[in-house]
């Protein structure tokens, strides 16, 4: 199956400008859920990439450990915290977020496990899932079905092998994932070089990014951006495309400044901004 190549002309179809009228209040709020002890860091992370690409309000909600570290890293960002110290014990709170991610740095700790569960029963918001969340699916199937339609996920390969299996080939990746994506009614952001998109039967392929990605965080990011596009009321699947490619683009941006080796995650997010500027350039 031929993939749709994700460049500026089809990243253009689906961007949608900031309108001129517009307040926090509907810029959308977006909720990350991660973190236990000694990965505060993935969720300052995330938050941070939420809020530089564009929604009004982000929340985190983390164990009481990263309390001090996320308010002091980003003061712009809520912070909400568990009743447990080191790790996530029991997801609750009284926001009403438009999307939600979790799981950067959520550990798996087995309460983090049953609070994971009992939040994906109640669940109703549009969800991106990511890291720690992911394996924990992995060690527990049958909680996938709790999944909504349209729900993004996005593993690295060895979080997706350990959701669907080894494969032999590349098209064989491709295909165990379609049929994954169909079975689950997922939008599944295969991540990679390049990074591949499934959504049922349509394969996209990202054009943007290098291997300066190849850096501890640099998922994280991506996590934050896709929840705050999912925020902003874009569609599930054009989330997914745009913040894949604008992640790209950031490393594109910053790589003859800081050449592959020194690239790291906060240089994603301190590009957000000039991968954003460049969709409004006439090249
Ligand atoms: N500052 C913080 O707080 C940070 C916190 N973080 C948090 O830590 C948690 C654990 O996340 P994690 O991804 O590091 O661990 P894990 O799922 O065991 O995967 C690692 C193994 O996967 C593989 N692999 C990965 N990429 C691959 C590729 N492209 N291509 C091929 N293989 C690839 C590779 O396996 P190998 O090839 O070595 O067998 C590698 O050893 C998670 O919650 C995350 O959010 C981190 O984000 C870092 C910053
Ligand atoms: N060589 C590469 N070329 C392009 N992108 C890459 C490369 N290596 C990693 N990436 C990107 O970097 C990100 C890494 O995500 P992940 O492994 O979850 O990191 P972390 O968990 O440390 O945040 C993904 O978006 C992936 O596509
Ligand atoms: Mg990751």
């Amino acid at each position: 199956m031929n993939p749709i190549f994700i460049d500026k002309i089809e990243i253009l179809k689906l961007y949608k400008r900031v309108d001129t009228h517009t307040h926090k209040g509907i810029q959308g709020h977006a909720l990350i859920i991660g973190g236990s002890y000694g990965k505060i860091g993935a969720v300052c992370l995330s938050s941070k990439a939420a809020l530089k690409s564009g929604c009004g309000l982000v929340t985190a909600f983390i164990p009481k450990c990263g309390y001090e570290i996320v308010q002091i890293s980003i003061p712009e960002v809520m912070v909400l915290t568990d009743v447990q110290e080191k790790f996530i014990s029991n997801i609750t709170f009284d926001i009403k977020p438009q999307a939600i991610g979790i799981g950067p740095g959520i550990g798996q700790e087995v309460a983090t496990q049953t609070a994971f569960h009992e939040f994906l029963k109640t669940n109703k918001t549009p969800l991106v899932i990511d890291a720690d969340a992911l394996n924990i699916l992995s060690q527990n199937k049958s909680w996938l079905s709790l999944l909504h339609p349209k729900t993004i996920i996005t593993p690295h390969p060895k979080e997706l092998e350990r959701l669907i299996g080894k494969w032999n080939s590349e098209p064989e990746k491709i295909e165990k994932t379609i049929t994954f994506s169909k079975q689950y009614h997922l939008i599944i952001v295969m991540k990679g070089a390049p990074t591949h998109i499934i959504d049922g039967d349509t394969i996209y392929e990202n054009t943007t990014g290098n291997a300066a990605l190849a850096t501890a965080g640099s998922g994280d990011v991506l996590t934050g951006m896709i929840t705050s596009l999912l925020a902003q009321s874009y569609e599930p699947i054009n989330a997914a495309i745009l913040g894949v490619y604008l992640h790209g683009l950031t490393a594109d941006i910053a790589l003859p400044e800081t050449g592959y080796q020194s690239f790291v995650a906060s240089d994603v997010i301190a590009n957000i901004g000039k991968a954003f500027l460049s969709l409004e350039n006439k090249d």
